[in-house]
């Protein structure tokens, strides 16, 4: 009934149309006809909504074009809920597949209320300049010509954070590791099961890193209103098989952050790994294992006292390399790249370190805003052990449970003894109970007292307490007695677990 009536007022109005233009053409004079004409369709011309058209080709010459790709990944999403015909792809690298509109297919999408339509075309080149010297893609955006400006400022921008989000969504994580020296090569896509689920670490420590990197990655704005470059350093130190590795694993996963596995020995000098440091993107953990083996770092303070240097100097520090002989990264190469020479480079980073001898590495590399946080992974403890028979018999209690702990607080046995015992009785329970028992009864007694893991099982708990008296504590107290007792925090607002003699001194202030 509404088309009916429609197609009436336009049959009445072309009708009222024509008899204008016959009377006009009586009364005006011929001369007069040409300027009347002009007028007459500017008048309608300027009724009808006039509309911008924008193409966007694949390429620029012979470069990809981004804002190309952006559109891309941004239609990809729309198209596949607005149409019926699709192309459907997976990139080598990326976790998910894409859609794309066919050629010539329109679709349209509404931001904030105003229609935009985007058509999906290929051309010829008729130039080499395309990728395969044939046709070139591009889209074509329709909008109404008065959201020119809005277009601009708004809708283009959304798009590229639109993309950006669907990007890291898709593309997975990856592991780089610099064996060809200079250079950064992707070995493969990242896939090490770990996670903060499976890894066997004190409950309360798992916890303190997990707040720790979220709260690190949520705070580009506060990076930037301090001025300092958003990074944050890590030491992880311990006997080896506590976990070191697995955590990193885990923090990748946890964060979705690529990993760059940094080989200091291949490293040739100090500018080769600035250079290094600026290739790695925003969003990765940069790991240098075994840093006490990697390069003879030693604690200058020691040295110097031998040697009787001052300990400032670059020479004073032997930088031959204990492996090859062939770098001549230095210390101070390193303190450097950790301090960051960063502003090229935008985006979080997380630099890890692991040692299983905390105590050969200079000072000047493990103080606060270079190694932030330093975190001892120990022998286990009755908690990780249960997250271990959790993932490895599918068990969290057992009649040999008690009898495990009481040898845990004698004996000291590895995470990756553990889970040795426990591998291949994943269908037996019992036998695997029974096996790492036998294990462990074999093992020497240990003095309980005053090792390393004893103190940090204590100080975890304190920990708590004593975060939650700092807290209450905070207002107008950021420093006293914090930033001066050596914390490795940039923050002033947490506690570290390389921190147990100034966590004790704090506890034995509130009592
Ligand atoms: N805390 C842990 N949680 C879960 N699994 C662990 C843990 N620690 C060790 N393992 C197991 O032991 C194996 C070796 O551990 P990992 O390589 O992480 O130890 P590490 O401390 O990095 O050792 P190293 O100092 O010798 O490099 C892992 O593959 C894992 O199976």
């Amino acid at each position: 009934m509404d088309v009916l009536m429609d197609w009436k007022s336009m049959g009445s109005l072309y009708a009222s149309l024509m008899f204008m233009r016959t009377a006009l053409r009586d009364i005006i004079p011929p001369e007069l006809h040409k300027a009347a004409r002009s007028v007459f369709f500017y008048f309608f011309s300027n009724l009808q909504t006039k509309t911008v058209t924008v193409h966007i080709k694949e390429f620029v010459g012979r470069y990809d074009n981004d804002i190309f790709k952006s559109v891309q990944r941004y239609l990809s999403s729309k198209c596949f809920t607005s149409s019926q015909y699709l192309t459907l792809s997976k990139m080598k690298n990326s976790k998910n597949h894409t859609y794309t509109m066919i050629p010539n297919q329109s679709i349209v999408d509404i931001f904030e209320g105003i229609k935009f339509t985007w058509s999906f075309r290929t051309e010829d080149s008729g130039d080499s300049s395309g990728s395969n010297g044939k046709s070139t893609n591009y889209f074509e955006l329709c909008f109404e010509e008065k959201y020119k400006e809005f277009v601009n400022s708004s809708y283009l921008i959304r798009i590229a954070e639109e993309a950006k989000l669907i990007k890291s969504k898709n593309k997975g994580k990856k592991l780089y590791t610099n064996q060809s020296g200079d250079r950064w090569t992707m070995i493969s896509q990242f896939s090490h099961p770990s996670t903060f689920d499976t890894i066997a670490l004190d409950p309360v420590l798992k916890q303190d890193i997990q707040d720790d990197l979220k709260k690190f990655v949520s705070r580009k704005e506060f990076y930037t209103r301090v001025g300092k470059a958003w990074k944050r350093g890590y030491l992880l130190y311990g006997p080896p098989g506590t976990g070191k590795t697995s955590l990193i694993a885990a923090i990748a996963n946890y964060l979705e952050f690529d990993i760059y596995d940094l080989e200091l020995t291949s490293v040739r000098n100090n500018q080769d790994l600035r250079e290094l440091l600026i290739s790695t993107s925003s969003k990765s953990i940069i790991v240098v294992e075994d840093i006490d083996c990697s390069l003879d770092l030693e604690n200058r303070e020691s040295k110097n006292k031998k040697g009787g240097g001052d300990g400032e100097s670059d020479t004073d520090i032997n930088t031959s390399n204990p492996k090859t002989g062939v770098s001549s990264v230095s210390l101070s190469g390193l303190l450097n790249f950790v301090d960051g020479l960063w502003s090229p480079c935008a985006g979080e980073r997380l630099i890890i370190f692991t040692t299983n001898h905390k105590e050969k590495l200079d000072p000047a590399l493990l103080r606060a805003g270079r190694m932030d946080k330093h975190i001892l992974l120990s022998y286990c403890n009755i908690e990780s052990l249960k997250v271990l028979t959790r993932n490895y018999l599918r068990i969290q209690e057992h009649e040999l449970m008690d009898e495990v702990e009481e040898l845990l607080s004698s004996i000291q046995i590895t995470t990756a003894d553990v889970a040795e015992c426990l591998m291949s009785f994943d269908e037996n329970p019992d036998m695997g109970m029974r096996n790492l028992v036998a294990e462990m009864r074999k093992r020497p007694l240990q003095n309980s007292q005053g090792n390393e893991e004893t103190k940090m099982r204590k100080s975890n708990k304190e920990k708590q307490n004593t975060k939650k008296m700092m807290m209450m504590m905070e207002d107008g107290h950021e420093s006293d007695g914090y930033e001066s007792a050596g914390s490795n925090n940039d923050e002033p607002d947490e506690l570290d677990c390389g921190d147990e003699m100034m966590m004790v001194t704090m506890n034995m202030m509130m009592i």
